[in-house]
């Protein structure tokens, strides 16, 4: 870890892949803090703040919020945390080439982000999960139609970043089909968290 600068993974992956549920485990066992953008979003929506509006319309439609909003709260969100000496997970985000400048101008030089974990399914795998966890979410857009406009942003704007973390040489690569358990210990080898 470079001194002073705290050491971020990005977790990417479809809608459904399982970064939530995965992240949640890593903070469990290994420490991480983990900060979702989606879940930054629904907060900043449901605060009635003047993005409000905007931000549930980006979220219906299954596009991208703009990113001066999302990296706004990403920031704020990890100064509450504590800046130094800390490992973040941050799930689902940069999804966008436009994610991605915006953070590189305003983080690039503060953080050091090391890994860009991507869980990668089936798109059967994906709405499948996403159907049942619209039983209980309650989220706006768990349904069969915002799925698959979510599915087509991820395929148009955020397969090509993971694509360039892989230029980087930043990809962990995890297949996320399967049991739960059984993802969480390839990404604990593949991450380099446990001995193999
Ligand atoms: N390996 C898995 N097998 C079956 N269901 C899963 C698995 N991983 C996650 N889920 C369930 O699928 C849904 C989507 O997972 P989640 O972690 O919220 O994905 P994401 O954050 O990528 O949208 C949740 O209801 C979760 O409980
Ligand atoms: N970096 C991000 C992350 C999420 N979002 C919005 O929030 C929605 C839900 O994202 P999420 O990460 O909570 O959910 P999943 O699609 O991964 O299940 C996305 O479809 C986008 O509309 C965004 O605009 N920018």
């Amino acid at each position: 870890m470079e001194v002073g600068k705290p050491e971020v993974t990005f977790v990417l992956g479809g809608p459904g892949s399982g970064k939530g549920t995965q992240c949640g485990k890593l903070v469990e066992k290994h420490g991480f803090i983990h900060l979702s953008a989606g879940d930054l979003l629904r907060e900043e929506r449901n605060s009635g703040s003047k993005d409000a509006e905007l931000i549930n319309e980006y979220i219906k439609e299954g596009k991208i919020v703009p990113v001066e909003i999302t990296c706004n709260l990403l920031k704020k969100a990890m100064e509450a945390n504590g800046w130094d000496k800390s490992r973040f997970l941050i799930d689902g985000f940069p999804r966008s080439q436009d994610n991605l400048d915006g953070w590189n101008e305003v983080m690039g030089d503060v953080v050091n982000v090391s890994t860009c974990l991507y869980l990668n399914t089936s798109e059967d795998i994906m709405t499948e999960r996403i159907l049942k966890r619209a039983e209980t979410s309650g989220r706006v857009d768990d349904n069969e139609e915002a799925v698959k406009k979510r599915l087509s942003t991820y395929l148009e704007s955020t397969i090509p970043i993971i694509k360039h973390f892989e230029e980087l040489g930043k990809t962990v690569e995890v297949d996320s089909t399967g049991e739960i358990e059984d993802i969480f210990s390839t990404i604990e080898t593949s991450m380099k968290l446990v001995e193999e």
